[in-house]
Parts: structure tokens; sequence; C-alpha cells
């Protein structure tokens, strides 16, 4: 049995405290709404910045345009929002005009043609951005902890050198969740992130200030990492692509190599370094990029047969106690995809459930926390908050917090503190469920299969609400534990404005399946939307 009495007790006793805990938090909220929420994004004037990434680097090196004209549209723009977002927590736009115009004299220079520079540099010229948590050289990399202000990159993260050596520009840095491991996009150091099509919700986390940049148009392609949902979530919210590629030990495709905090214990199997982007056709060029020659082995280039896939919908997790029931404008939005798949590609997509993603919290926790093959304990959440010093202690954090003298989130102290009560060993019975989950997935998707799964079960929340909410991220985060690659899709707005989506799915190193999938709903549900100028389809 999976739940004892008891325990179902404590669930319905902590959901009623929560519940009440949140009734109160919502009557002392400061009503900052109206001022907040009338702000708007301005519309987006300069065309350049609807251009995928693929075709600015095309038009770079036709000499359509120059990439000094690229750069600056990205620099006027993120001038615009970031007052209004706080995206991007560190700019190095000088020395990005400074390389940019090294690179349109370098094109003006070349002589072996167009081709030439597209084989060695296919991504020469176009701007990108990089969440805060990876090494970019002379950028902070302090994950949101106040005692790691001043850190500054000495080196670039492989996948950030990778993307360099494509000829890419970075622009910056941008927000992240304290030490990677929230729903939200906030710390002590740079302050709050929002969300471009509403100011007063989520980007989500961890890598939210990648989604929220992209998402308002102040980027085209960034890098994001997540071991819980921290590329899906972002990219969800902020209604922009993010692939999350196959993991596991043996198969990582991108590095992990340079980011803050290094994963520990078994952690370096789940978690995943990819691309976040607003255009689905920049996802593959990205990913090959980024992974280098380990992306041989994921075949990205070979010809995707969508009408040859077999399509499976599951709906939502079979009714975990601790996760919210899916919002009905998202049950909607997956429907639309089946009916959709059914009338143009001519395949029946299967409805399913599979009862043991009940328990997807349950297991990610518990791996999360367990020994790796050495037998030694992951670093501790309360030791990482430390830095490497001794350890916080969450108590006392807690009461230094209620009067304002804490470094920390609130978010962080919690997890610090739920971290003293769990086991070091996962139980037997959520092994079970593991095993069997990775069992069934890995024979219903095998090499032809396609699985659509909510990506969370609600919809961008206001600000601070996942205090409330904080088990809703197993929707993505037991992907991590199964190793299997994930493709977040937008899917259109909500009637708040808000973005819709879908998690695809599919087997170990069949990452091209979901991409090809990604590209094809793009085309049938419009992709990426501007904030705050769209018609808003969802009943
Ligand atoms: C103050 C409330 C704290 C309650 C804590 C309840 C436990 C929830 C556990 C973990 C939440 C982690 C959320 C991770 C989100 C994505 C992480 C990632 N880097 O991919």
């Amino acid at each position: 049995m999976a739940l004892t009495r008891f325990e179902r007790f404590v669930v319905w006793v902590l959901r009623g405290a929560g519940g009440m805990l949140f009734a109160v938090f919502q009557l002392l909220a400061p009503r900052r709404g109206s001022e907040r929420s009338a702000r708007r994004l301005p519309p987006i004037t300069n065309p350049l910045l609807r251009v995928p990434a693929m075709q600015l680097a095309r038009m770079i090196r036709r000499r359509e345009v120059t990439s000094v004209e690229v750069v600056q549209a990205y620099i006027d723009r993120i001038q615009e929002i970031n007052p209004l977002i706080n995206a991007m927590v560190k700019d190095r736009f000088p020395s990005a005009l400074q390389e940019a115009a090294q690179v349109d004299k370098l094109i003006e220079e070349e002589t072996g043609g167009e081709d030439v520079l597209e084989d060695r540099l296919p991504l020469l010229g176009v701007p990108f951005t990089v969440k805060e948590a990876f090494t970019l050289q002379g950028m902070p990399n302090s994950t949101g902890l106040v005692t790691r202000r001043g850190v500054i990159s000495a080196t670039d993260a492989p996948p950030v050198a990778l993307l360099k050596r494509a000829g890419a520009i970075p622009l910056g840095v941008t927000n992240c969740s304290e030490l990677c491991m929230w729903l939200e996009s906030h710390n002590h150091l740079y302050g709050i992130t929002n969300n471009p099509y509403d100011l007063e919700r989520i980007p989500g986390g961890s890598s939210g200030g990648e989604g929220s940049i992209l998402g308002g148009a102040g980027s085209v392609i960034g890098v994001g990492s997540d071991v819980g949902g921290s590329i899906r979530i972002p990219a969800f919210f902020n209604g922009v692509f993010g692939h999350k590629p196959t993991s596991g030990k043996m198969h990582c495709v991108v590095s992990n190599v340079g980011q803050f905090p290094p994963a520990t214990g078994q952690q370096p199997g789940f978690l995943c370094t990819g691309p976040m982007c607003r255009y689905a056709q920049d996802l593959v060029p990205m990913l090959r990029v980024m992974g280098g020659h380990q992306t041989d082995r994921l075949s990205l280039l070979s010809e995707v047969d969508l009408k040859s896939l077999r399509f499976f919908s599951v709906a939502h997790d079979g009714g975990s106690l601790l996760v919210s029931p899916v919002d009905r404008q998202l049950v909607l939005a997956q429907r639309r995809v089946v009916e959709r798949l059914e009338a143009d590609l001519g395949v029946e997509v299967q409805q399913l459930k599979l009862p043991q993603l009940k328990y997807s919290f349950q297991i990610w926790s518990a791996m999360m926390g367990a020994p790796g093959k050495d037998g030694k304990q992951p670093t501790s959440f309360a030791e990482l908050m430390a830095d490497h010093g001794t350890k916080v202690w969450p108590l006392w954090e807690m009461a230094k917090w209620t009067v304002g003298l804490s470094k920390h989130t609130m978010a962080a102290i919690g997890l610090a503190l739920v971290e003293m009560f769990q086991r070091s060993h996962p139980t037997e019975f959520i092994i079970q469920q593991k095993e069997s989950l990775q069992r069934d997935l890995e024979e219903l998707l095998g090499t032809d299969g396609v699985l659509l799964y909510p990506s969370h079960p609600q919809l961008a929340p206001k600000h601070h609400h996942p205090l409330f909410t904080p088990f809703n991220f197993s929707y993505t985060g037991v992907f991590n534990i199964l190793g299997l690659p994930v493709t977040q899709c937008p899917l259109g707005l909500s009637t708040e404005g808000l973005p819709l989506g879908l998690q695809l799915v599919v087997g170990k190193q069949q990452d091209r399946l979901s991409l090809a999938t990604a590209v094809y709903l793009e085309k049938a549900f419009g992709g990426w939307r501007e904030p705050g100028t769209t018609t808003i389809e969802a009943t």
C-alpha cells in the first residue's frame, strides 16, 4: 500500500493548514495589482525580433542584415522591457556590439562563400542569453546566493563555449531561483523576475529569467538547465519552446559542467542542460551545437515521418493528493492537439492512464536524495545554502526571515526545513513504482512513440502562490528521474492571455521525434505569441 491511513490523514491536515495559510496570505498580500498588471510590455516594433535564430544567421551570412543591427535590435528591446520583467541580471552589451562588428568584418572578408561559413559557424552573429547559474566568462555566477556576490566566471561552461564557437554572441546572464531549486525566479541578490504576459505572475523556475526574456522577445535563443522542470516550466509559463535532452550517466547529451550548484549523489543522471527558444525550428540546430559530437547518436538530421509515429495522451497524474488538478483550459488544449493530430496525420491517439504517475513527487524527491553509486549522500540543500561553508540552520533562518534579516528566500528556507525530515534512502515501494513506470513507458514509447502530457497542472501562477502548491512541479520532475527526453511546446493563449502548452515525451535517444512534433505543433497552433497583442482562443 502506498500511503497508510495516518499518512493520508497528515496529507489532509497539511492541505487544510495550507489552505488556511493561503487565505490569510490573500487577505494580507499588498494590493499592487492595479498598478503592476496595468503595465504591459511595449509592442515589438523592430521586425528583426520576429525572425528565428537560424534565419537570422542566414541573413547575416548573406549580408542582408549586419550582426551589429541584430545585436542592437535585441539590446534596444532588453533595455525597453527589462525594467518591467527584471529578467537579465547582468549584461555585456558593449562587448557584444564589438564582437558583432568583428563578425561583420569577417563576413566582409570571407571569400569561401556562404556554405563555408554555415558549416563552420552556423550561428555566426546571432545573439543569445544564458541562465546565470552557468559560467560565462566575465559574468557573475551566483545562482542567487547573496554570499556568492562577486563570483565572476573565468571560463565558459562547455555548452556556452560551443555556442560561442558556433559564432553566437552572448548578451548577458538571466535570473534564476536561489540555487536553481524553486518554481519562482526570486532571490535576494537580484530580486524577483516577472512573467511578460502578466507582470503579476511568475515566469517559472529555475530558468525563469531565460523564459521571461525569451517570451518578451528580448532574446531569441538561450541556455537553460533542468533537474525537475527548470527548462520546461519556464518555457511553458512564458509560451516558448524548451527541450530537456535524454539524460542518465550513460546518455548525457549536453554537458552539465560549469553550472552552480554541481549535481551530486545520483543527480548527475537527472540534470540536463538544453536549449530554450522562441521558434521550434531553432531547437535541433541549437541542440546539435550545444551537444557537439554527443548528438551524433541522436540522428537529429534524419527525416521524421509523423504519420508513422504512435501517439499517446495521458490527461493527468491519476490524482496525487499533493498536486493540484489540471486546469480545464489545459485539458481542452491537450484535447485540441489530439483532434488535430488525428485529423491532419490520420493517426489514432491512444488515451492512457499510468497509475504510477500518482507517485511522481515521491519518486523525484526520493531519487534526488538517494546516495550515489559510491554510497555518498548528495550535498544537502542546507550545505549548498551556506555555499560550502558549514550549513545553514533552517529554523534560525526562518526566525531571521520573519524580521527581514535572512539572506535567503522563504522557498529555500522551506526546502532546507523539509529536507531535515527526508529519508536518506528511497522506500522499496517507491523504487518499485519508479521501475515499473520506467518499464511501462520504455515499452510503450519504444523508438516511435510520443506521449502527450500536461506540463504543469496550472497556468502561470501569481507571485508567491507556489509556496502553497509546492508539489505541482512533479508533472515535469518525474521525467528527469526516468531520463526520458521531453520537448515543451506552446499552444496559444488562455482566456486570461496566459500561455497554454504541453510536454512531448519520447523514448531515450529518440529526441528527434518530440522535436519534429514540436515543429508540426508550432505550425498547427501558432507557436510563440507576442505578449499583450494576441488573439485569445481558449474557451
Ligand atoms: C516554503 C514551502 C517549501 C515546501 C517544500 C515542499 C517540497 C517541495 C520540493 C521541491 C520543490 C522543488 C521545485 C523544483 C523546481 C525545478 C527544479 C529544477 N532545477 O529543475
